[in-house]
């Protein structure tokens, strides 16, 4: 088992610290999502954990060695950025073949991995002429040719479509299942809660969160209710709820407050209740309430 630990990872670039003694762990057999605004320093993190830029204190461990110790280093990580450059005239498949040549990874593996990321169809076309979709593709393709325990990808989901992103959750889903370690960074949160096991929120190079999504979301959901009588309603419910918001003529949102007890409430002063639904806490409520925080 694989995972990969960042201790006190800092990062300044002149007088601008972009990562800012981070400390995290990233767990096999998980999917992880790793979270921040435009800048947070999650592409500076991430190039830290294979030896592209150089941290200015702290370090990455993956299973307990440096990147640059790991003697076949793509056996053992699949990395993918954003900005992968291909060569337009080479073909998918040539692409492949020169990777796998200088991974030192046996030639089969390619028409494996074409199969695997749905670009058989497509190993002839110049790479030059693929959709940011394909593209996208093609650089997980890559970042899988040595078969690595742990994968570190870098907005993998950028530029796909509906379908391609629905295609995306369930290829990384499959990783960890296999036990990998896998860790995405991502803005699109719908995505993310879709798909993550866990979360790592940075801000301003910072942590701000990391642990099980589901615990850092809140199992306590809002309670959202539909009523003729909403002002009425919502005397009632402010005395012991910890949050009640009118959202529309005859709409509330209730928070702290469990949805057998808000129609106690309301059926104890006469009030009428048309509907009474639970709403699963969201990672974008907790995202945007920690980068609110943090900025
Ligand atoms: N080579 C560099 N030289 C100077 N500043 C840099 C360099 N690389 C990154 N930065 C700065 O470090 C900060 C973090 O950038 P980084 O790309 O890691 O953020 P990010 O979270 O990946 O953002 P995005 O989601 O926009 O890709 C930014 O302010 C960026 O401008």
């Amino acid at each position: 088992m694989t995972g990969v630990e960042v201790r006190d990872l800092t990062k300044r670039y002149g007088s601008l610290t972009a990562v800012d003694g981070l400390s995290f762990t990233v767990r096999p057999g998980a999917v992880t999502a790793f979270l921040g605004l435009n800048g947070a320093g999650k592409t500076t993190t991430m190039r830290m954990m294979v030896g592209h830029v150089t941290p200015t204190r702290g370090g990455v461990t993956i299973g307990g060695r440096r990147y640059r110790d790991l003697p076949r280093p793509t056996t053992v990580v699949g990395a993918m950025f954003d900005a992968a450059s291909f060569h337009p005239r080479h073909s998918v498949k040539d692409h492949l073949r020169i990777y796998a040549a200088m991974g030192g990874h046996p030639d089969g593996r390619v028409d494996d991995l074409l199969g695997l990321v749905g670009l058989a169809g497509a190993a002839g076309r110049a790479t030059g002429a693929l959709s940011t979709g394909m593209r996208q593709r093609l650089n997980l393709a890559t970042a899988l040719l040595g078969d690595p325990r742990v994968l570190l990808l870098d907005e993998p989901g950028n530029g796909l479509d509906p379908e391609g992103a629905a295609w995306l959750r369930s290829f990384l889903r499959g990783l960890a299942a296999e036990g990998r370690t896998v860790l995405v960074s991502s803005h699109v949160l719908a995505d993310v809660q879709q798909v993550a096991d866990d979360v790592v929120v940075i801000g301003r190079g910072r942590l701000l969160a990391a642990g099980r999504l589901r615990e850092l979301c809140g199992a306590e959901p809002d309670v959202l209710v539909r009523t003729p009588d909403a002002a009425g309603l919502r005397a009632v419910l402010v005395a012991e709820a910890e949050l009640v918001e009118l959202t529309g003529p005859h709409d509330l949102r209730v928070r702290g407050l469990a949805p057998a007890r808000v129609a106690e409430l309301a059926a104890a002063h006469g009030l009428p209740v048309h509907g009474l639904t639970a709403e699963q806490p969201t990672l974008e409520r907790l995202f945007l309430g920690l980068t609110g925080a943090a900025a």
